[in-house]
């Protein structure tokens, strides 16, 4: 098991945002969360890195690779962020700054996680960037001189650079269309089946759930109503919720296409 969610509960002063909530996700498995907008998947997603605000509160346990993160130190964190688990997230633009060139972004990552060597970083980071499609000159450019695409493509690089058991990919579509969209999800999935590493992603659209997901889990008011292998789920739902979300995504009645082609005419 590389990620165990056990009995998280997240809360402010006010309210309990996130109740009680429990999954898993396997070696290597593409995990999707999905659910109400403010259901609270970003913030147990955020949870799993230590990286909520601190005016929010964790309670349960989070077993990654067998270590429960929620005891760890903050140095620990540190080196496990980045190098075992790494996130995409929907703001990727947010992610980069400005004045930086692409292959600076690389270096410093790199950098942070103790790799000396900044020819062998360069070679590494030229590699990666080459391996989602994008040429060497991208190295020495600004993150302005790159389209929405490109840019994600560059996270989804950096973010498997060090080979991480876990990525987390929070709405990493919403902001591109429909086709670039698809093409950012057939890279990471090409990606992951290279490297290994389980995803937990999160969306609001049932096509890739169809598409990509093994298991899923639903959330509706900060808690998880509903989990289970996709075909189940998607197939006989048992939750009304669940029920209601499918019915509401158009595409996933018409059957969902198994071709990229297919799917793109959307
Ligand atoms: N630092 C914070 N303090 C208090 N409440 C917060 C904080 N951050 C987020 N929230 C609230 O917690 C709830 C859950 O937010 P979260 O971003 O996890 O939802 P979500 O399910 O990811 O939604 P969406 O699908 O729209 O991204 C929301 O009501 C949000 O306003």
């Amino acid at each position: 098991m590389t990620l165990s969610v056990e009995q998280v509960s997240i809360q402010s002063r006010e309210r309990k945002i996130v109740d009680n909530v429990s999954l898993s996700i396997s070696e290597g498995e593409w995990f999707a969360l999905v659910g109400q907008s403010g259901s609270g998947k970003s913030l147990l997603s955020q949870a799993i890195g230590r990286m909520l605000s601190a005016n929010l509160q964790v309670k349960g346990n989070i077993f990654f690779n067998g270590e429960d993160l929620l005891t760890l130190s903050s140095k620990q964190m540190r080196t496990i962020r980045g190098r075992k688990l790494s996130y995409i997230f929907q703001d990727y633009q947010g992610s980069f700054t400005p004045f930086r060139t692409i292959g600076q972004h690389f270096q410093e990552y790199q950098k942070a996680h103790g790799i000396l060597d900044a020819k062998n970083r360069k070679i590494k980071s030229i590699d990666a960037l080459a391996s989602v499609g994008l040429d060497a000159t991208f190295y020495n450019r600004y993150p302005f001189q790159l389209s929405g695409g490109q840019l994600q493509r560059v996270s989804i690089a950096m973010a498997l650079l060090l080979s991480p058991d876990l990525l987390i990919a929070d709405e990493i579509t919403t902001s591109l269309d429909s086709v670039l969209g698809h093409r950012i999800l057939e890279l990471l999935a090409k990606k992951q089946q290279e490297t290994g590493c389980a995803i937990l992603f999160i969306t609001h659209d049932w096509r890739y759930v169809r598409r990509y997901a093994n298991r899923l889990a639903v959330m509706k008011d900060g808690e998880i109503v509903e989990s289970g292998g996709k075909h189940r789920i998607l197939d006989h739902p048992k939750h009304e919720y669940t029920k209601q979300l499918i019915q509401a995504a158009p595409t996933i009645g018409q059957g969902l296409p198994s071709g990229l082609q297919e799917v793109v005419k959307v």
